[in-house]
């Protein structure tokens, strides 16, 4: 038997997403977005009138290790806004090792999980609290804030998932767009400059 397990933690999860016992952190800026939105016009006055820096989303997450078997648990915080008619996203994946699945639940705000197959299938899941979206492995997901409120989701994914970015860059995007409906809710429509994903995982 090995000594250097880890011990349990008590992690406590707040509905704005502030984790304590997190092991890490990071941000996503909207100048990091660059190409994500379908109007690079839009795109670019958003940054101009905001600023690059401008605060995108916020990730909180606890980790062990990344051996296989290990958890990634944390908290993405995504603010609200809009790029031309597209609301606020996450870049969003396939996970590396294109298996492995991911379980996200909304804390507050109002959101949809928009997901793709390789092969062609799509799905949009609304998110409001209480909500969990089991993201079955092979399926490029990403995270949309439909609301005016920050949309805070709790994940849990395998350590050694990773992320792949360039499956969605290369094919043009994901297949739907989550747009305004003119009103105060979402519809999606396809992505004119999705290419599909080719052969890829
Ligand atoms: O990695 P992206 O696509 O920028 O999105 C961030 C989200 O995805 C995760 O990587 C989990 O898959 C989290 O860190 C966060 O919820
Ligand atoms: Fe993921």
């Amino acid at each position: 038997m090995t000594t250097d397990l880890a011990w349990p933690i008590a992690l406590t999860i707040g509905v704005d997403g502030v984790m304590s016992g997190a092991t890490g952190a990071y941000d996503k800026l909207l100048g990091d977005l660059d190409g994500v939105y379908l109007n690079d016009g839009a795109f670019a006055e958003a940054v101009a009138a905001q600023g690059h820096d401008r605060l995108a989303y916020h990730v909180d997450e606890h980790r062990y290790g990344s051996d296989p078997g290990a958890l990634i648990v944390g908290t993405s915080t995504l603010l609200p806004g809009r790029v031309g008619d597209e609301f606020a996203m996450t870049r969003g994946h396939l996970h590396a090792r294109a298996d492995r699945a991911e379980l996200y639940h909304c804390l507050s705000g109002r959101g949809v999980m928009l997901m793709d197959t390789v092969d062609g299938r799509s799905q949009a899941v609304p998110m409001t609290p209480g909500v969990a979206v089991h993201v079955p492995g092979h399926w490029v997901h990403r995270t949309v804030n439909v609301g005016d409120e920050p949309f805070v989701t709790l994940f849990c994914y395998a350590a050694d998932a990773g992320q792949d970015y360039d499956l969605i860059s290369d094919a043009g995007g994901m297949s739907q767009l989550v747009v305004t409906d003119g009103a105060d809710g979402w519809i999606t429509r396809p992505n004119p400059r999705h290419t599909g994903y080719g052969s890829a995982a």
